[in-house]
C-alpha cells in the first residue's frame, strides 16, 4: 500500500515536472527566435548608422570628433558645425566604441532626420537656437524613447516599442538635443554588471574580461570608449555611480524629486521608498553641470508633471565660495573596500582640504541594518515580480546566483541563515533581507522613514553639508562577480534609501578618479554639491 502511494506520488511529481519542463522548453525556443530577430534588427541599425557616418568626409569628422563638449556646443551654436555632421560623427564614434565594448542596443535612425530638420530651421536668420542645439546624446535603453523598445534585458519585452517619449526625452528634444543611440543594461536592471540575453554582455573598454558596471553599463562603456559625449543613465542602488567608478567617467543622480517619473518603468514597479532617478553621465563634471543647469533653467518639467517641485537651477549657490563642512568615511563598518577605493577618498579629502573645506570623520549609523532595509524595500515582494518575469524569459547566466537566491523560499532562507552566518557572516545576514510578510515590509518602511530622520538630525546637528565616501568596494570586477557581491552596494544603496543627490566625480585622468557622494541637505535642489 505504502509502495503504491509512493509510486503514485513520484509519478505525479515526474508528470508535473515533465509538463513544466516541456512548456518552458517550448517557450525557450520561441524566445530564442525572438532574440535572433532582435539581433538582426540591431545589425540593420548598425548598418544604417555606418552608411550615414560614411556620408561625412573624414577631415570634418576628425575635427568634430576631437572636440570637447563645450567646443562642440559652441560650434553648433555658432554654426561652424552642422547638426547632421555632429550626428554622423557620433554615429561613427559609437560604432567604433561598440566594436570594443558591445554597449549599443540600437542606433536611433530618426536622429539623422531630426538633425537635418534643425539645420533647416537654422537657415532662418530669425531662428533662435535652443541651448542644446544639435548635441548628440546617448540614452540608457530603459529611458522611454518613442518608437523604441525598453526591454530592460527581457526578451519578452522586445518588439513592444513605447508610444510616448519620457518627459526628460521630450524636454531634451525641445532643447535641441539629438538622441542617437540606446545603450545596454543588465537583465532586470537590478544588477551592477551589464549583460542580458537580448543584446549580450557589455565589456569594460580596457579589459574585456571585466564589466563596465551597471545597470547604466552601456552608457559608461560607450562614454569611456569615446562613443558618446553625454548620456542619460538611471540609478536605484548605484546604477549611475558604480559604472562611472568602474570606467573613470562621472555622473550624478539627483534626488528623485527633481525629474519626472511619468511613464517610466523601472526594475520593480510599485516600489515606494527606494527612489531612483535619471541623471547625466560623461567624462567631465562640467558637462554634467551644464546639462543640469540647462534642464533646470525653468519649470518646464513641473508643467508636464505636477509631482516635480518647481525648483530651478541656483547659479548663485553653485558659484558660491562658501567653505563646506564635509563628513568622510572610508569604511562603512559593513564591507571594507579594497585599498585603492579607500585611497581615492583620502586623496579627494586632501584636495578638498587644500581648497579650504573642512573634512571631519563621519560614519552613517547601522549600515548592516540599512542594507537589509535597502534590499527588502528594493525587491518589495521578496523578488516575486522579478522571478516570475525571469521564469518566462531566457535567464542571463551572469544573473544566475541572484536568481537562485530569489527562488529559494523566504522561510528556507531564514532557516539556513542562522547556520550560514557562522561561516559567512555577511551572506547569513543578507539571507534575512527578503520580506516574509506585509507586516514586516510595513515595519521596514517605518524604519526607513525613521532612518531618514535620524540621518538628517545627525548632519544638521554636526552642521555637515556633504558626505565623501567610496563609491563602491572594488575597482571593475569580472562579469560574474556583481551577482554574487550585491553586499557591495552598501555605499550606493544608502543614498537611494535616503533619497539624497549622489554623484561620482572624476579627474580627467581615469586612473586618478575621486569618488564623491554628496548629501543634498542644506543645499536642497541646488547643484552646489557637484562642484
Ligand atoms: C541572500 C538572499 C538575498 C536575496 C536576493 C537578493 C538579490 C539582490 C537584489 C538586489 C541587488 C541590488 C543591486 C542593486 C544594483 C544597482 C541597481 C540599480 O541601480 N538599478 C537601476 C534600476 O533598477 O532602475
Amino acid at each position: 500500500m505504502i509502495l503504491l502511494l509512493l509510486t503514485t506520488v513520484l509519478a505525479l511529481a515526474a508528470a508535473y515536472f515533465y509538463r513544466f519542463w516541456s512548456v518552458r522548453e517550448k517557450r525557450q525556443v520561441e524566445l530564442r527566435k525572438i532574440v535572433e530577430r532582435k539581433r538582426a534588427e540591431r545589425a540593420e541599425s548598425v548598418k544604417f548608422a555606418k552608411q550615414s557616418a560614411e556620408k561625412l568626409d573624414v577631415e570634418t569628422r576628425n575635427k568634430i570628433a576631437s572636440l570637447e563638449y563645450s567646443e562642440l556646443k559652441e560650434g553648433l551654436q555658432s554654426g561652424t558645425i552642422s547638426c547632421i555632421d555632429a550626428v554622423r560623427t557620433y554615429y561613427f564614434k559609437a560604432i567604433q566604441a561598440n566594436e570594443k565594448t558591445n554597449s549599443v542596443c540600437m542606433f536611433v535612425k530618426e536622429a539623422e532626420q531630426w538633425a537635418m530638420e534643425w539645420d533647416e530651421k537654422a537657415k532662418d536668420p530669425e531662428f533662435k537656437k535652443p541651448p542644446m542645439f544639435g548635441l548628440p546624446m546617448s540614452l540608457k535603453e530603459c529611458v522611454p524613447l518613442q518608437g523604441y523598445d525598453q526591454t530592460r534585458g527581457f526578451v519578452q519585452d522586445t518588439f513592444h516599442p513605447t508610444e510616448t517619449d519620457a518627459v526628460l526625452v521630450q524636454q531634451l528634444k525641445k532643447l535641441g538635443a539629438i538622441p542617437y543611440v540606446q545603450t545596454n543594461v543588465p537583465q532586470s536592471l537590478l544588477s551592477y554588471n551589464c549583460s542580458n540575453p537580448v543584446f549580450g554582455t557589455t565589456n569594460h573598454p580596457m579589459d574585456k574580461s571585466r564589466t563596465s558596471g551597471g545597470s547604466s553599463g552601456g552608457e559608461s562603456a560607450l562614454i569611456s570608449a569615446d562613443g558618446s559625449i553625454l548620456g542619460i543613465g538611471g540609478d536605484v542602488g548605484g546604477s549611475i555611480r558604480i559604472p562611472c567608478a568602474y570606467t573613470g567617467t562621472t555622473g550624478i543622480k539627483p534626488s528623485h524629486l527633481r525629474f519626472s517619473h511619468r511613464g517610466v518603468c523601472g526594475s520593480v514597479p510599485g516600489r515606494p521608498l527606494i527612489n531612483s532617478n535619471d541623471g547625466p553621465m560623461s567624462t567631465r563634471v562640467e558637462t554634467n553641470v551644464d546639462f543640469l543647469r540647462t534642464v533646470w533653467a525653468d519649470t518646464w518639467i513641473t508643467e508636464q508633471d505636477p509631482y516635480v517641485p518647481p525648483v530651478t537651477w541656483n547659479e548663485e549657490a553653485y558659484k558660491s565660495d562658501k567653505k563646506l563642512k564635509i563628513g568622510y568615511y572610508t569604511d562603512d563598518g559593513w564591507f571594507t573596500p579594497t585599498p585603492v577605493c579607500q585611497r581615492a577618498v583620502m586623496e579627494a579629502k586632501q584636495i578638498l582640504e587644500d581648497a579650504g573645506h573642512t573634512l571631519v570623520p563621519f560614519r552613517p549609523p547601522r549600515v548592516p541594518e540599512v542594507l537589509i532595509m535597502f534590499l527588502r524595500a528594493v525587491c518589495v515582494d521578496a523578488g516575486k515580480f522579478l522571478s516570475n518575469k525571469l521564469m518566462n524569459d531566457i535567464i542571463d547566466p551572469l544573473l544566475y546566483t541572484q536568481v537562485v537566491l530569489w527562488m529559494v523560499p523566504v522561510r528556507v532562507q531564514r532557516f539556513l541563515a542562522s547556520f550560514i552566518r557562522v561561516f559567512f557572516p555577511r551572506l547569513g545576514n543578507l539571507m534575512n533581507a527578503m520580506t516574509l510578510s506585509t507586516v514586516e515590509l510595513r515595519n521596514t518602511y517605518a524604519d526607513i522613514e525613521a532612518y531618514r530622520s535620524e540621518m538628517a538630525a545627525l548632519m544638521i546637528d554636526q552642521k555637515i553639508d556633504a558626505l565623501l565616501c567610496p563609491v563602491t568596494v572594488t575597482p571593475a570586477l569580472p562579469h560574474v562577480a556583481p551577482s554574487k557581491l550585491f553586499a557591495g552596494t552598501s555605499y550606493t544603496g544608502i543614498f537611494n534609501l535616503l533619497d539624497y543627490a549622489a554623484g561620482k566625480l572624476s579627474k580627467h585622468n581615469p586612473f586618478n578618479s575621486y569618488p564623491f557622494l554628496f548629501s543634498r541637505i542644506r543645499q536642497c535642489y541646488s547643484c552646489h554639491e557637484t562642484r
